[in-house]
């Protein structure tokens, strides 16, 4: 029998695919099952346009069978098989892909899962086998043939026995090496778990036997060991079934078997898109937070399926980090694939997905916010930072996907509040939407800043989230109002009154602010008369850009020294404070410096931020008690 060799660039191109196109050797079960699913579909398709052929589902399946001893993998199906010529052209030509001819053929568009298109998949057998062996008989054909090959040298093709329509795949698996344990291609729970992971949803039936313990018959104790055949794969994907068909049950236990997380998911949403692309997905959004959700660690992404054959597991693409919350799958049968499978072309098919996906997480957090507000404040809690980061860092970019779904702690309504109910309420005198930040709600809740505007009714929101501020630079505005620091210069109230008043009090102490300002030796950019402050004695604020609470972030992380705010020390002047300090300038101005420093610490104390020197702060005291 004459040895056929492959075609130059055949051997090139088999060296590649045994040892570079694919980054998982495991991937070649995925392949070989792939090729048997489009055999028998091709018979399938071939039943429906030819009444000479009939087809009973029962009768095809695929069968995996492993003899550890000999160290055998055989994958055989019932498909329409391959003849003496198919053999040769199909698996003698690589690159030859003879499903991809036979879709041509028969101008299979839409609706068939057949998934070979580049005719290299049947190769990647290579990578587990030194020898391959292909007993295949074709519909309609009397013989069978048996194709061979031990790789790049060629193959050999010769006539051989086979009963029924079908290929079988003989696989010589390979030894062991240091770095590989190819036994594995030879344990049934092995090859269990590879088929679940990448086959799952293959419409016909991938069986093996399995080994299992059993109660021996009679017995109530006493096990033995049975073998029994059983179906790998759930065959049927959740997302091809008729929603109507389907109860949260179903989607919960697929959430759950699937891994997508411990909890239950919170929300879930089935899509069958038809339109310029199809698809269909499910997508899950968790009830908790992944544990480790914040950290370098957590990966984002969804599963993504071509027609039922698993792709990638975490395909990135398909979410923005700002829905990396976002669990589930995707399957189209539109994609453009390269080569290994493994990853896909610059593809327009998945950014057109992608957008969609986008677009129907938002809708469905937007009416989970309008009907189940209970559920929503819990998923806030959990993603809501996410939310925030997604408006800071695309520069401000996504504000429209992102605004209406914020949510901030009120001080009015003491609950969380969206910025829409927020504008319904203002009154009708507020121009800004005003925010505090700082450490907690009930800290904020005693922020002397806020007096002023507590005091003309204003709702304030508290900013607690480290990001909050940032983001809510980049936001700048919601539904054209501005948003402004309870701490800023202006808050856009009108005071001429009192302003006027101030600026005279000002400038009659001009001295005594110098003063101060000087005592606190450039730790603030003035001391001036507040106008927000009616009860406390003090507080500060800041001018220009950067919060107090900003400057307090930013000094935390790494490299960011430098980042100071303007403070500014405010004095309320209507309080009697005010007098002991106009009283000491006059005659003891050592006291007066005491009296700065106090002033200052305590600002410092209410802001949350640390003084500088305690004992000193605490001596003082002292020194005023006695
Ligand atoms: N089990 C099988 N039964 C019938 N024909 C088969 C079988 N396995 C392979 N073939 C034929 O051999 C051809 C080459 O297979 P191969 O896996 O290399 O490529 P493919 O499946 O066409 O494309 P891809 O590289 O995208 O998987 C197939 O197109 C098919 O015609």
């Amino acid at each position: 029998m004459a040895k056929k060799e492959f075609k130059a660039e055949s051997k090139r191109l088999l060296d590649l695919m045994i040892n570079s196109i694919y980054t998982h050797k495991e991937i070649f079960l995925r392949e070989l099952i792939s090729n048997s699913s489009d055999a028998i579909d091709k018979i399938y398709y071939k039943a429906l346009t030819d009444d000479n052929i009939s087809f009973s589902k029962d009768d095809y399946f695929i069968k995996i069978e492993a003899d550890k001893d000999n160290r055998i993998l055989k994958i055989s199906d019932t498909g329409i098989g391959m003849t003496k010529d198919e053999l040769e052209e199909n698996l003698g030509v690589i690159a030859k892909s003879g499903s991809f001819a036979f879709k041509k053929e028969n101008e299979i568009k839409d609706g068939f899962d057949i998934i070979g298109q580049f005719g290299v998949g049947f190769y990647s057998a290579f990578m587990v086998a030194d020898k391959v062996t292909v007993i295949s008989k074709a519909l309609g054909e009397e013989k069978g043939y048996k194709w061979e090959s031990t790789g790049a040298e060629g193959y050999t093709i010769e006539d051989a026995d086979k009963a029924e329509v079908g290929t079988e795949i003989i696989l010589q698996i390979k030894p062991n090496t240091e770095d590989e344990s190819y036994d594995d291609y030879l344990n049934e729970y092995r090859l269990r778990s590879i088929v679940k992971k990448y086959s799952d949803f293959v419409r016909y039936p991938i069986k093996m036997d399995m080994k299992t313990s059993k109660l021996k018959e009679g017995s109530e104790e006493e096990f033995e060991e049975v073998v029994e055949e059983e179906t790998l794969n759930s065959m049927v994907p959740l997302w091809r079934k008729n929603k109507s068909e389907l109860t949260k049950e179903d989607y919960e236990n697929f959430y759950s078997e699937k891994h997508y997380g411990f909890d239950k998911p919170l929300k879930y949403v089935h899509i069958s898109a038809d339109g310029a692309v199809r698809y269909n997905a499910i997508l899950y959004i968790p009830e908790k937070m992944p544990f480790d959700f914040y950290t370098k660690e957590y990966e984002k992404g969804l599963e993504l399926y071509s027609s039922g054959v698993m792709i990638m597991n975490k395909c990135s693409d398909l979410l923005p980090d700002y829905f990396s919350f976002v669990k589930g799958m995707v399957d189209s049968e539109d994609l453009s694939l390269n080569i290994s499978r493994e990853l896909l072309q610059h593809d327009r098919q998945l950014k057109l997905i992608a957008k969609k996906i986008k677009d129907k997480v938002k809708s469905e957090l937007l009416s989970l916010l309008k009907n189940d507000r209970e559920n929503y404040e819990e998923f806030f809690k959990n993603f809501g930072r996410q939310l925030k980061y997604g408006i800071y860092s695309n520069y401000g970019m996504e504000k429209e996907v992102l605004q209406d779904l914020l949510m901030f702690y009120s001080s009015t309504e003491k609950k969380m509040v969206t910025l829409d109910e927020y504008v319904e309420r203002m009154k009708e005198d507020q121009k800004y939407i005003y925010y505090a930040a700082g450490e907690s709600n009930d800290r904020l809740d005693k922020l002397p800043q806020t007096e002023l505007l507590t005091d003309k009714g204003y709702e304030i929101l508290y900013f607690t989230d480290e990001v909050d501020e940032f983001a809510i630079k980049m936001l700048m505005s919601y539904k054209e109002k501005e948003f402004r620091s309870v701490s800023s210069k202006d808050l856009g109230i009108d005071m001429e009154e009192e302003n006027k008043k101030t600026e005279e009090i000002k400038e009659e102490n001009k001295d005594l602010f110098t003063f101060m300002k000087e005592a606190l030796e450039g730790k603030v950019t003035d001391v001036r008369p507040s106008v927000r402050l009616k009860n406390h004695p003090v507080c500060l604020s800041a001018d220009g850009e950067l919060s107090i609470e900003m400057e307090k972030i930013l000094s935390a992380m790494p490299n960011a020294e430098g980042a100071k705010a303007e403070k500014v020390l405010e004095l309320n002047i209507n309080h009697e404070i005010f007098e002991s300090l106009k009283a000491a300038f006059e005659n003891d101005k050592e006291k007066l410096k005491m009296y700065t420093n106090l002033l200052y610490n305590q600002a410092l104390l209410i802001e949350g931020l640390s003084i500088t020197d305690p004992v000193e702060f605490t001596n003082n005291i002292c020194k005023l008690m006695s």
